[in-house]
């Protein structure tokens, strides 16, 4: 038997709505008394559905003797088990004064009581509704498991009563399972969710608007129900006393009422919103809009939020000013996060969003804990963090995950402890987010981190405290240390100086915890048909238990072994590898055999099913056509939703037509093309002409005449951007005169084509290389840089023969005046152009990489000596091919020259290690790393699909 998810359907929100109207059905219509307003998490009188429904209800029937009656009933028992921070609590009791003004101004009292058993809230709901003569009792849904408990316990006390209950959705802009994937599912992923939220809105902007304000009672309630104006908010309640120092921090940070949400609203959408996407990350802004505590609390709600952004932002909601865009975004992982606890409620209870994670042993060291939760782990920008939650009972997002992923990934820590502590600290606790927020970093939520991202704290410190502020102002022992030192003091003061600062030493090693982490982690995402998920299988009777054998690829029958899988769960184990890969599902090697294919195939379902915005990469270099993976091929669109977008394709032109018929039913655009051209092929060259995009292309190893594929890439050449041709002969190159655009030439193997075409307009090019060249000389070079617009960053030139030696001096006095930006050279020199070289550093002050070549053996003895006084302070890597031949001395001079240039941490690289190389060169280079001159260093050449990818990205964001 497969395994089956249970699911409680009882629970469900909707569920509860569909049995209020079923029973209101079936019952006869309760005629109208007064109405009772039960507040719970929506402390406002605006935009408050439920509110606002019991007020129309009594306004509509304009009977004076009728009323609106409000309740808010204090349960510390409910909160000490929901773990309800004392700051919150101090908030919830301002902002409940405050609610009381604003409703005695519409005349409705509000009645406050406390209880001291949780179980006794239905109860007292109902004796409140007999002594008010309520027919109707109103509140908004909250979708905590413990909560829809209570309030199916309410219903059925309140049907007995015959008092009708209306249960409405006010927390979030659209209802939580509203939206469903494809397959009728709720979303486990925020990017389709947010695509598919974006849509809805859309479709009907007045969703967006808030509610008309409330009609007020009748004055005549003051007569006959003069007493229930007369509760008073308690100003704290035992147990959930703060300090006065707390109390005064939050009462500043965080004033109660409605009316002060708003103008802080405002402020934040006039002053902050459209610099919000750079701005939110940055610790020591205030470029959020600190909103948190108020939407937990319902004192606004994510309607309003939303509404004046969108009015803001000329009435466009997904498009228009990116920072506003970015900040709805955030609205909208709130709402992801509440329709996952509603669609998934097994998370309330403890558990894992991705149960197979229930079983990771954590270390839960007591001592550690206490030192994370106090701000004292030795890693400023942690304990920064955990101070500022621990001194004002909030934390900027980008510290709750830095904090949130050292606790867990660093300390091995159960991330339940630390989603516990923080609701005990924060004053905008709210179980959804908070629960979303720590299984995000914890790797085992929804649409989370795959469990290898491990934020390194010193590197997201200094990326996101540049300046340190944010450490001074919350760990004052590191106030006077300057923006290097403050965030790796530890490793960066001598002993003697870290120990005057009074500051702990760090309790872990990073980089050792990094790797521990890892492996603890990896056996939970196990790669393809993984032991763990074979043994939940087996357990489950879902496989017979010869299944269980621990080898690696598994020696059965993968037909029969399908048959028997729940692929569903089966994924659950292993969704981590594939749908985190970047996003990217790539099909490449290991396709050859046909039962894995099968397997493949099916598993690609899945991966499609749970990410819409899935973008492929599909390598077909290694698939032999004679093979069984060609079926499998010619069946993708069966698989992968028409429409999509193809990233990079790899191919042969010799290919066979069907799989780029296949190819056209599925893909409408392709962005890099990488082709080994052997022959023509007619249905790529259709597939090129029907699919947009093609900013980048590579063509290899061009034999044979392709004039249908030609045509189609010359259609393209427009759009190109990125253009490597290793391939000389019979392509057509005519195609490039047309690249207008291109920001990227690589030329191998020359064609006289380029010498008198495709020069003439290359205004936009920021890096050309020229490979392998051999009628082109340095004058027609020269010519050709001279006509890119001093945009160039990068330029390679490599020839076998210097063909033109006299006109080296042109070449070099052009890149001096046309290439002012130059950061990347790669040029072939010898013993006549060495001097020139030497000039030409002189002149490249941005100059970042250097890759001196040569093509035959060379000492460079002399001119080593003088590469170390004119090399750029730019430099952050030079590297000589290993033809260059120098001595101990001269290679000591350099580097003295290097020091005495204020050289620091460059990577110096002898190609291939250098075979001349003897131990007292290394020892001199090692001598250099620990002076800092220099950097050690290492490289490779080879390159696949998805760093060719990374490359083109490379040049055109640079
Ligand atoms: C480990 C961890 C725990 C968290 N615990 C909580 C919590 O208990 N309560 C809480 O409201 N938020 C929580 N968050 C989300 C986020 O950190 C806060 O909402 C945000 O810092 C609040 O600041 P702001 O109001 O200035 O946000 P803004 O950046 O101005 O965003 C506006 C609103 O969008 C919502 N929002 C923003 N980011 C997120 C997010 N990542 N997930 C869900 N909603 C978001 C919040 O309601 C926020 O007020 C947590 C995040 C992490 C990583």
């Amino acid at each position: 038997m497969p395994l089956k998810r249970k699911i409680r359907t009882t629970l469900n929100p909707d569920n509860l709505i569909k049995k209020q109207k079923h029973d209101s059905n079936q019952s006869i219509d309760i005629p109208i008394k007064n109405c009772l307003m039960w507040f719970r998490t929506d402390l406002r009188i605006q935009d408050n559905i439920a509110l606002h429904k019991a007020s129309t209800m009594i306004f509509t029937k304009s009977e004076k003797s009728k009323y609106v009656f409000a309740i808010y009933l204090i349960s510390p028992e409910e909160w000490r088990s929901h773990d309800v921070a004392p700051t919150k609590v101090d908030f919830l009791l301002r902002n409940l004064k405050e609610l009381k003004e604003s409703l005695n101004e519409l005349n409705i009292p509000l009645i406050i009581e406390s209880v001291d058993n949780a179980s006794d809230v239905p109860g007292v709901v109902i004796d409140w509704c007999k002594r008010l003569r309520i027919s109707h009792l109103f509140a908004n849904i909250e979708y905590e498991v413990d909560e829809m408990k209570r309030d199916k316990q309410i219903f059925n006390l309140a049907t007995f009563n015959s008092i009708k209950l209306e249960m409405l959705h006010s927390q979030c802009i659209v209802n939580p399972g509203l939206l469903k994937t494809k397959e009728e599912k709720p979303y486990r992923v925020y990017t389709p969710f947010k695509n598919s939220w974006f849509r809805y809105v859309e479709s009907d902007l007045s969703i967006l608007e808030p509610l008309p304000d409330l009609f007020p009672n009748s004055k005549s309630i003051r007569i006959s129900y003069l007493e229930t104006f007369s509760f008073k908010v308690p100003s704290s309640i035992p147990g959930f006393e703060i300090s006065s120092e707390l109390a005064k921090i939050s009462r500043l940070n965080f004033p109660a009422g409605e009316q002060y949400c708003h103008s802080l609203l405002s402020q934040f959408i006039l002053q902050k919103a459209s610099k919000y996407s750079n701005a939110r990350d940055i610790l020591s802004q205030n470029g959020t809009s600190s909103l948190s505590p108020y939407l937990a609390s319902g004192i606004i709600s994510a309607r309003q939020c939303v509404y004046k952004a969108f009015k803001a932002n000329n009435n466009k909601i997904s498009t228009g000013n990116s920072g506003i865009v970015k900040w709805i975004e955030e609205i909208i992982w709130r709402e992801f996060y509440r329709q996952i606890l509603a669609a998934f409620p097994h998370v309330c209870k403890n558990m894992p969003f991705k149960k197979h994670f229930k079983n990771i042993e954590w270390n839960n060291e007591e001592e550690n804990f206490m030192r994370w939760c106090q701000g004292k782990t030795g890693y400023p920008i942690v304990d920064a963090g955990m101070r500022q939650l621990n001194g004002m009972g909030w934390m900027h997002n980008r510290a709750r995950m830095i904090v949130a992923m050292f606790l867990v990934k660093d300390l091995l820590i159960d991330w339940r402890k630390g989603e516990r502590y923080f609701m005990n600290h924060l004053i905008d606790g709210d179980f959804a987010n908070n629960n979303g927020g720590w299984q995000w970093c914890a790797s085992t939520g929804s649409d989370a981190q795959p469990y290898f991202r491990i934020f390194n704290p010193t590197t997201q410190s200094s990326k996101f405290d540049p300046t340190g502020e944010y450490i001074r102002k919350w760990v004052p022992e590191l106030k006077h240390l300057d923006s290097k030192q403050i965030h790796n003091p530890f490793g960066v003061l001598k002993g003697s100086e870290f120990k005057k600062l009074g500051y702990p030493e760090p309790i872990v090693d990073h980089q050792k915890a990094r790797i521990v982490a890892l492996e603890k982690f990896k056996n939970f995402c196990v790669r393809l048909l993984p032991l763990n998920a074979r043994e939940r299988l087996v357990n489950s009777n879902a496989l017979p238990s010869l299944f269980l054998k621990d080898v690696n690829v598994p020696y059965f029958d993968y037909f029969s072994f399908i048959k028997h899988v729940n692929l569903p769960e089966l994924w659950l184990s292993i969704e981590e590898w594939f749908i985190h890969n970047n996003q990217y599902f790539s099909m490449d090697y290991g396709l050859q055999v046909e039962k894995q294919l099968k397997v493949y195939k099916e598993l690609l379902k899945h991966v499609v099913d749970r990410s819409e915005s899935l973008i492929y990469n599909i390598n077909l270099e290694d698939c032999n056509y004679t093979s069984f993976s060609v079926p499998f091929l010619f069946d993708l669109s069966e698989v992968i939703p028409k429409g999509s977008h193809l990233e990079v394709l790899q191919c042969f032109t010799w290919w066979p037509g069907e799989i780029f018929e296949d190819f056209i039913k599925i893909f409408s655009q392709v962005d890099m093309l990488i082709l080994h051209c052997k022959e023509d092929n007619e249905m790529l060259a259709n597939f090129l002409n029907v699919s947009k995009g093609l900013k980048a292309l590579r063509i290899n190893s061009t034999i044979a005449s392709i004039p249908l594929i030609s045509n189609a890439l010359n259609l393209k050449a427009r759009s190109l951007e990125y253009l490597e041709v290793n391939a000389g002969g019979s392509i057509s190159l005519e195609i490039f005169s047309e690249c207008d655009n291109l920001e990227c030439l690589i030329v191998t193997k020359d064609d006289d084509y380029f010498l008198q075409n495709i020069f003439d307009e290359i205004k936009n090019m920021r890096k050309l290389s020229l490979k392998d060249y051999r009628k082109i000389n340095f004058k027609d070079t020269a010519k050709i840089i001279s006509t890119t617009n001093f945009h160039l960053t990068s330029l390679c030139l490599l020839w076998e023969e210097e063909s033109d030696p006299e006109n080296f001096s042109l070449l070099v006095s052009t890149i001096i005046v046309h290439c002012p930006k130059l950061k990347n050279l790669e040029i072939i020199f010898n013993e006549n152009s060495a001097s020139k070289i030497l000039s030409l550093l002189c002149s490249c002050d941005k100059l970042k990489n250097l890759y001196l070549r040569n093509t035959k053996d060379w000492n460079i003895d002399m001119w080593m000596q003088n590469l170390g006084q004119v090399i750029p302070k730019t430099l952050k890597s030079l590297k000589l091919q290993n033809s260059f031949t120098f001595t101990l001395k001269s290679l000591k001079k350099f580097l003295f020259e290097c020091e005495r240039n204020s050289i620091n941490g460059l990577r110096f690289n002898i190609q291939d290690g250098g075979y001349w190389i003897e131990e007292e060169h290394i020892n001199i280079l090692n001598d250099s790393v620990e002076k800092g001159i220099l950097d050690a260093s290492s490289q490779t050449s080879w390159m696949d699909p998805r760093e060719f990818m990374q490359q083109v990205l490379l040049v055109l964001d640079e």
